[in-house]
C-alpha cells in the first residue's frame, strides 16, 4: 500500500482548516479488498485533533431521509469522520466558526460505499446529510464524546444558508425540523 492510505481533497481550500473528502485507495489482489477507513496519522495532515472519542453508526432507511444539522458547542466541539458504508448520502457541512470570513458557507458531496469516499468535519462545522438511495448507513468516528448538553443544530431549510439537497425531504426528527433559523444579524434565533 503506498504512503498514505487516503486521497484527500480539500472541499473549502481557500480556507484553513476546512472539511476535506477522504478516498480510501483499497489494496485489492484475488482474496478481494482491504483498505484503512481511519488513520490518524494520515488524517492530523488535514486537522485531526487527537484520539478517537466515539464511534458511532447509523442506518437511514428510506431514500430523502434527512439528518441534522448538527454540531456540539465548546468545549464539547469534536471533529468527525463520516464513513459511507453501504448505499450513498448527500453530505453537507457548514463553516459556522465566529471568526470564519466564511461563516455560514457550506460544501456538499456526493459519498458512498461503492466509491469508498468519506469526509473529514472539523470542529467548528455543523454536519448533515440527505440519504440518496434506501438503507444507508454511516459509520462517525468522533474526536469528542456525545455531550448532549453541549448539542445545536441548524435548519436543513434556513434561507440563510441556501443548501439545496437533491431529493425532496421524506423524513426528518421533529429535532431536526425545528432547529433555530439564522437571523440578519447572523446569530440563530
Ligand atoms: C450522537 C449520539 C446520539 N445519541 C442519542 C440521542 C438520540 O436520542 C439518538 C439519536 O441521536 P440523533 O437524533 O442526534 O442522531 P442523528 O440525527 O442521526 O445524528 C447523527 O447524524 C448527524 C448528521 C450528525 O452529524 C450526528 O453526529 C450524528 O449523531 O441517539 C446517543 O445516545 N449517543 C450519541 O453519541
Amino acid at each position: 500500500m503506498s504512503a498514505s492510505p487516503f486521497i484527500l481533497t480539500p472541499l473549502m481550500p481557500e480556507q484553513s482548516g476546512g472539511p476535506a473528502l477522504v478516498e480510501r485507495k483499497p489494496f485489492v489482489d484475488q482474496r478481494g479488498a482491504f483498505a484503512r477507513i481511519f488513520c490518524s496519522a494520515a488524517l492530523s495532515q488535514i486537522g485531526w485533533p487527537g484520539p478517537v472519542a466515539q464511534i458511532n453508526h447509523s442506518r437511514t432507511d428510506k431514500a430523502g431521509t434527512l439528518r441534522g444539522l448538527h454540531y456540539q458547542r465548546p468545549p464539547h466541539a469534536e471533529a468527525k469522520l463520516v464513513v459511507c458504508i453501504r448505499g450513498a448520502v448527500h453530505d453537507v457541512a457548514v463553516d459556522i466558526r465566529e471568526d470564519s470570513p466564511a461563516r455560514y458557507r457550506h460544501v456538499g458531496v456526493k459519498l458512498s460505499a461503492e466509491a469508498g469516499t468519506a469526509i473529514y468535519i472539523p470542529e467548528g462545522f455543523a454536519h448533515g446529510f440527505q440519504a440518496l438511495t434506501d438503507d444507508a448507513e454511516l459509520v462517525y468516528i468522533h474526536s469528542a464524546a456525545y455531550n448532549p448538553a453541549c448539542e445545536a443544530g441548524l435548519r436543513h431549510d434556513d434561507p440563510a444558508l441556501a443548501i439545496h439537497w437533491p431529493l425532496p425531504v421524506t423524513g426528518i426528527s421533529a429535532r431536526d425540523a425545528e432547529h433555530p433559523m439564522i437571523g440578519p444579524a447572523g446569530q440563530t434565533s
